[in-house]
């Protein structure tokens, strides 16, 4: 069954909560139990109705003790699709839990409220899952019921957002009018807004095309690890394990392995439930060749006329994701598919004002959350791909040293 990955993103306030409890609840992804306690709990706070942000709210007792979490996995299925939620609860570092939980997403959630429309996170969200290549957005204009179900309310934000995301480069954005609170449009078709034709968000969760999104052109396998069992049976086994970054790869390949530059040939494609025909995007296996090479973690198999480029500086876009902003000529440890090297901010070029789109070019000094265009020199040659092209072998995340905190997040250009 195909899986969906998601992100959801609004401001405080604006019914992440209540959405995707109400997800849950009416695709009855939950479970007897834990409905019973919300409703008792509703109860308890005097509610006419089920307060389903109730569902979720494990995370913000874990939040309200100081126990960080910059995302919050939830897994649902429907007979369709099974999906999961990246959900991030932070309402300060949204940038910051936005790249962490976006890398894999197929697609953004992202809740305004209908009587505000779209604001400065709206557009601030827009452009970061532009930014991390997230194929599909959709935009759910919540709280439907404070606007009298207006039509023409939901059009004026239809046509508020278009006229922003004009100037980013979406590649497919769809609206969904809905009320969390009371389930119209979410999963079932709203009974007080029949002028919407479209489809519901569930519906359009279960049935929005993803099997394009994947690169399927460039082969690229990052080795995680050598397996080289020690049984009697397998003494021979040596297999390359990691998963599928890009491409399709076949028993009886020509491979090059990089960055040695070996040539060899796929004898076999191993998984957990025994050999393939065929690896690709995402799975995980273990590759064995025909040759006996040296290989080790951070190498990368790939075909020999489609290589990753080589090189030690890098021109990228970086997420600043820490409260202390980067240090004059710091050196970080650079984490790139399963790679690790040491790397230097070498220049910042110029930082972007995510609201309006516009470069700064007098103000270099990055802040969090800031997004900045710099150029990286490592200590050692990467092997990489630009992140329009791949978002695995295009993505790079930076670690302060000392304190071990993953500081920024990066796209290579
Ligand atoms: N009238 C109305 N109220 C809603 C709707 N969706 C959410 N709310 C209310 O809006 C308030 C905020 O909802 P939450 O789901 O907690 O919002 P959130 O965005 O998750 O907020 P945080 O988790 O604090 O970031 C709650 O009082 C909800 O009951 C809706 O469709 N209509």
């Amino acid at each position: 069954m195909q899986l969906l990955r998601f992100t959801t993103a609004g401001s405080v306030d604006d019914g992440k909560s209540t959405l995707i409890g109400r997800l849950l609840y009416d695709s009855k992804s939950i479970f007897e139990d834990q409905i019973e306690a919300v409703k008792r709990s509703s109860e308890k706070k005097g509610l006419e109705h089920v307060d389903l942000s109730l569902l979720t709210d494990g995370l913000k007792d874990e939040r309200e003790q100081g126990i960080t979490i910059d995302v919050a996995y939830r897994y649902f299925a429907t007979p369709k699709r099974k999906f999961i939620i990246a959900d991030t609860p932070g309402h300060i570092q949204y940038t910051r839990n936005m790249v962490t939980g976006a890398s894999t997403a197929n697609l953004a959630l992202i809740l305004l409220d209908a009587r505000k429309g779209v604001v400065e996170q709206t557009c601030r969200h827009s452009f970061i899952a532009t930014l991390l290549q997230i194929p599909h957005i959709v935009v759910c204009v919540n709280k439907m019921d404070l606007v009298d179900y207006s039509e023409e309310r939901f059009e004026e934000i239809v046509e508020q957002y278009t006229e922003f995301a004009a100037k980013l480069n979406v590649k497919d954005v769809r609206f969904v009018p809905i009320s969390a609170l009371y389930g119209d449009n979410v999963v079932n078709r709203s009974e007080k807004m029949k002028w919407y034709q479209g489809e519901t968000l569930l519906h359009l969760l279960e049935t929005i095309h993803i099997g394009n999104d994947k690169n399927l052109i460039d082969c690229r396998f990052p080795v995680q690890t050598v397996i080289r069992p020690h049984s009697e049976e397998y003494h021979d086994y040596r297999g390359y394990a990691g998963r599928v970054a890009g491409g399709v790869f076949k028993p009886g390949d020509k491979v090059l392995v990089m960055p040695s530059g070996f040539s060899s040939t796929i004898k076999s494609i191993d998984t957990y439930d025994g050999p393939v025909q065929e690896a690709f995007p995402p799975m995980s296996v273990s590759i064995t060749l025909e040759d006996d090479i040296d290989i080790s973690r951070g190498d990368m198999i790939v075909r020999e006329n489609n290589q990753p480029r080589v090189s030690q500086d890098l021109d990228v876009m970086l997420c600043w994701l820490n409260e202390q902003g980067p240090a004059m000529r710091g050196k970080y440890v650079l984490r790139h598919t399963t790679n690790e090297v040491r790397t230097m901010i070498k220049e910042v070029l110029y930082k972007v004002d995510i609201n309006t789109l516009h470069r700064i070019e007098d103000d270099k000094e990055i802040k969090m959350n800031e997004i900045s265009r710099v150029r990286l020199r490592t200590t050692k040659p990467l092997l990489a791909d630009p992140y329009n092209r791949n978002r695995q072998t295009g993505s790079i995340i930076l670690i302060d040293e000392t304190t071990n905190e993953t500081v920024a997040a990066g796209m290579i250009l």
